[in-house]
C-alpha cells in the first residue's frame, strides 16, 4: 500500500449545486493530512465520500486499499472516525459508551487509558448528556480512537475545546501519529494545522486552491503567516478586513 488515502478526480453535487469539484489527493502512511476551505467549501462532503456514506457522482475513492462503499465492514475495523454530532441515548454514562463502542471492534484500545490522556477519566460514570461542549468532543475523538485504527477521521478537530485542552490534544495527536497511526483532518484553526499537518489541501467552492505543505502555501502566497495565507487562498480575506 503505498498511500493510505488515494481519491481521484472526486466529484459530488447535491442537484445543481457542485459541493466537490475534480478533487484528488492521496495521504501517505504515518502523515497528517488537513483538509481546509471556508465554511461550505465541501470538506465534509469530501470526507463522506472518503468514508463511503456518501457516493461520488464521479470519480474514485481508495482508502486502506479497499473501496469505502464495497468494503464497509473491512474499513469500519481499520479507520476511527470523530463524529460531530452523535446521537446517543440520552443518559447512557461515558463508561457505558465506552464499553459498548469497545465491544464492536476485535481489539479495541484501553478506553481508560484513553479517556485518562484526554483528560475525562473523572466523567467515567457521568451520563454524555452532563458533559460540557469541549468534554463532549474529546469523548468524540476517544471514541474515534477506540477501534485502535491504522487511520482516523477528525473532522472539526478542536471545536469547542479551550487553549489547554486543544494543546494536549495535539500533543496526544503527535504522539499518536509518531507510532504510526495515518490522520485525515478538517480544522478552521491554522495554529492547529501549522502544528500538526504534513500536507494540506485548501477547497474553495469545492475546488482546490492549495495543495503542499504549510511551507509551500506560505511561500506560495504574499504573507509570512499561516492564517493570512489560508485567507488568501480561500478569499476569506476581504471578509476579515471588513469584519475588523
Ligand atoms: N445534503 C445536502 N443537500 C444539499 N446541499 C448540501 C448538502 N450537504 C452539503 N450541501 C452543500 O454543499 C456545500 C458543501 O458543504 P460541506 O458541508 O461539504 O462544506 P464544509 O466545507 O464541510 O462546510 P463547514 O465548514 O461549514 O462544515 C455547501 O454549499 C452546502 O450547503
Amino acid at each position: 500500500m503505498e498511500n493510505v488515502i488515494e481519491v481521484k478526480q472526486l466529484s459530488k453535487s447535491y442537484g445543481d449545486l457542485v459541493a466537490v469539484k475534480n478533487l484528488s489527493l492521496s495521504v501517505e502512511p504515518g502523515s497528517v493530512f488537513g483538509l481546509l476551505g471556508a465554511n461550505g467549501a465541501g470538506k465534509s462532503t469530501t470526507v463522506e465520500c472518503i468514508l463511503g456514506t456518501k457516493k461520488p457522482d464521479y470519480g474514485s475513492v481508495s482508502i486502506l486499499d479497499l473501496s469505502p462503499i464495497h468494503d464497509r465492514k473491512t474499513l469500519f475495523e481499520n479507520v476511527g472516525v470523530q463524529f460531530q454530532e452523535a446521537h446517543y441515548q440520552e443518559y447512557i454514562q461515558v463508561g457505558e459508551l465506552c464499553e459498548v463502542t469497545a465491544s464492536l471492534y476485535k481489539n479495541p484500545a484501553d478506553y481508560k487509558n484513553l479517556l485518562e490522556q484526554f483528560g475525562i477519566a473523572d466523567k467515567l460514570k457521568a451520563s454524555v448528556k452532563e458533559l460540557s461542549g469541549g468534554q463532549k468532543q474529546r469523548l468524540f475523538i476517544v471514541l474515534a480512537l477506540i477501534p485502535n485504527p491504522e487511520v482516523v477521521v477528525l473532522d472539526e478537530l478542536t471545536t469547542g475545546l479551550d487553549a489547554r485542552a486543544r494543546r494536549d490534544v495535539w500533543q496526544i495527536l503527535r504522539k499518536l501519529k509518531n507510532s504510526g497511526l495515518t490522520i485525515l483532518l478538517t480544522s478552521h484553526f491554522m495554529d492547529e494545522v501549522e502544528v500538526l499537518c504534513d500536507t494540506i489541501c485548501i477547497l474553495k467552492k469545492g475546488e482546490t486552491v492549495f495543495y503542499g505543505t504549510v511551507s509551500e502555501a506560505i511561500h506560495n502566497s504574499p504573507y509570512e503567516k499561516l492564517e493570512d495565507a489560508y485567507l488568501w487562498y480561500s478569499d476569506e480575506e476581504d471578509m476579515t478586513h471588513e469584519d475588523l
